[in-house]
């Protein structure tokens, strides 16, 4: 567990920010602050507008107002240099995982630093490498394709892609999305890694309550255009809310939170330290 986000400076500063298609008002005056460092997810029912949220905050659809603040860069109104810039500074998941299915996976990985960089192809071949092994794939995956994955690993090499460009930032959507449960896991293992080791921001959309208990530092509840609550899944259990208590109280609510309390004690005991997990 991260113990020091509260100190933590904001690297997405989301204020007021109002977003509608048609006549479908999606968010309503929304704020969020995402703190350097933390693991932070959102979380909300289906059409709450996490997905909407997070293609704002990539540059991929723009707010009817509001502000939205990336890295300390006001997205609003930004030119194509800076759009650019800003790329290069975060990393992206996307929930199908988004690779080139004519591109094997070292190709795949290797396609930011082709794009931004002026790196010779051998040094991409190796930072590529390098990528892949950070993910966990054996170096034989680099020569695959898409299509010769498994889910668990297309997530893998997804994630060494949008690594490939050492970013500050990173999103994920629904990162564990159809894995079984043992890969699921290794998703978690491997998010908490990257926050602990190189420092790295982690923003999640997801549904998965064991990934929510075991790894996010904090956790923003999405429903009716607004935040309805933000903070550890501790503190959201205990908040009087119908939006957030829909997550408590289902059967898979209880069941992951048993879980985390479990794998909790199981940790302290291994280690003979008291386990700052579930938060
Ligand atoms: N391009 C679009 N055109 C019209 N409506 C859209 C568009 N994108 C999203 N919406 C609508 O906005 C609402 C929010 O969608 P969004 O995908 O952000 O929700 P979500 O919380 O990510 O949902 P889910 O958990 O099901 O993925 C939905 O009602 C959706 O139909």
């Amino acid at each position: 567990m991260q113990t020091n986000t509260d100190s933590g400076q904001p690297v997405i500063e989301i204020s007021q920010v109002t977003t509608s298609f048609g006549d479908h008002i999606v968010h309503a005056g929304l704020d969020l602050d995402v703190r350097r460092a933390e693991i932070f997810a959102l979380i909300g029912g289906s059409g709450s507008g996490k997905s909407t949220l997070l293609r704002e905050m990539i540059l991929l659809h723009r707010p009817d107002s509001g502000s939205i603040r990336v890295l300390g860069t006001d997205l609003h109104g930004i030119g194509d240099d800076e759009t650019l810039a800003l790329r290069r500074r975060y990393g992206v998941m996307f929930q199908q995982g988004g690779l080139f299915g004519s591109l094997t996976v070292a190709e795949n990985v290797g396609l930011p630093l082709r794009e931004h960089t002026d790196l010779p192809d051998t040094l991409i071949d190796e930072i590529a490498a390098l990528k892949i092994a950070m993910t966990g794939l054996a170096p034989e995956a680099g020569l695959q394709y898409p299509s010769e994955l498994s889910g668990g690993m297309m997530k893998r090499a997804s994630l060494a892609r949008a690594l490939a460009l050492d970013p500050e930032l990173l999103f994920l959507d629904e990162p564990t999305a159809g894995l079984d449960p043992e890969s699921a896991a290794g998703v978690d293992v491997l998010v908490r890694k990257l926050r602990d080791m190189f420092g790295l921001t982690i923003v999640m959309i997801t549904h998965d309550l064991d990934l929510l208990w075991q790894v996010a530092d904090r956790v923003a509840v999405l429903a009716e255009g607004k935040v309805q609550g933000i903070g550890s899944m501790v503190e959201l259990e205990h908040m009087d809310n119908p939006a957030i208590r829909q997550f408590f109280d289902g059967p898979r609510g209880r069941a992951a939170h048993e879980q985390a309390q479990a794998e909790a004690k199981k940790t302290s005991v291994e280690t003979g330290r008291p386990s700052s997990k579930p938060k």
